[in-house]
């Protein structure tokens, strides 16, 4: 039996679905997921280069099973403020609660301060779930490749399809992404994060996203940590940032994701984009 990090949290999670079943029933999740009327493209978003050329997914996360705590007291409506005032093109929420730290309700909070789509992250193992996004306001789903079977991984995708959720389907090694691609993923979110580790190597994203054919769209995740990173990866041609304990520890976020967008922390943009 795997007793590594990602198949505890799993277990973990589905013993909290299984919880949460009892609270609210499906169907109830379903019906609000399926109601909703005010969906905000996040895919669509991504699929086109931001006015820098750069698109960042800013991340809410309290804490981190690699750091801990990561930010006091952080209030997730205004750090979506921050965040949108520096430029980001989407959120990205962790609703994990013992490793995170994170809700739905953090979810919830930070969508209504912005007009940003957002990401749910958390650890998908249920269509329980992905209603429960939905119903919570949630524009995008994560679904890590690793955590699941090619058949929960296409009916996931089936279903997001029908609730009108994105997914970001997320690979660490080439055959998850050769995964991904058969069960018709579009946007590849390449983690730089070995879940076994947790070791961060931005290598990662740059290798898998030479093997993405047309019609893809990377998403480097994990371990960016300033501008020259972002650049880097600007020239394997990967134009998605997913950033999350940079943007978080930073004393001034705003300035922060500016200077990963722009190059630089005043509020007044470059005539010229960067190259
Ligand atoms: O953040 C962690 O330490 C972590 C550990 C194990 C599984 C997942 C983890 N994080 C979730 C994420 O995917 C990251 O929060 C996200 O990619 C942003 O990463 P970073 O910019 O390095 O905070």
């Amino acid at each position: 039996m795997e007793t590594d990090f990602l198949s505890r949290i799993l277990r973990k999670k589905q013993e909290e679905v299984d919880a949460a079943r009892k609270r609210v029933p499906e169907a109830v999740l379903r019906e609000r997921a399926e109601g909703r009327k005010d969906r905000r493209p996040f895919l669509e978003r991504l699929a086109s280069p931001g006015p820098w050329g750069v698109n960042v997914i800013a991340e809410i996360k309290r804490a981190s099973p690699s750091k801990g705590p990561l930010r006091p007291n952080l209030d997730p409506a205004a750090l979506a403020r921050s965040y949108q005032r520096g430029g980001a093109a989407a959120l990205s929420v962790l609703t994990d609660g013992p490793h995170f730290r994170g809700s739905l309700d953090d979810l919830k909070a930070a969508r209504s301060a912005v007009g940003l789509p957002v990401l749910r992250k958390d650890f998908m193992v249920s269509t329980y779930q992905i209603y429960e996004a939905g119903a919570w306001g949630a524009d995008a789903v994560l679904l890590i490749v690793r955590a699941l079977d090619d058949g929960f991984l296409r009916d996931a995708l089936a279903l997001c399809r029908d609730t009108g959720l994105d997914a970001l389907v997320e690979v660490h090694a080439e055959d998850e992404l050769d995964r991904a691609v058969e069960a018709g993923a579009r946007l590849i979110g390449i983690n730089n994060r070995d879940l076994k580790t947790f070791e961060t190597n931005l290598e990662t994203s740059l290798r898998l996203a030479r093997r993405l054919g047309e019609g893809r769209i990377p998403v480097a995740e994990s371990g960016i940590r300033d501008r020259s990173d972002v650049e880097r990866l600007l020239k394997g041609g990967v134009r998605n940032f997913l950033v999350g304990e940079t943007l978080v520890r930073a004393s001034d976020p705003e300035a922060c994701l500016r200077a990963l967008v722009w190059g630089r922390r005043d509020d007044s943009a470059p005539s010229e984009p960067p190259r």
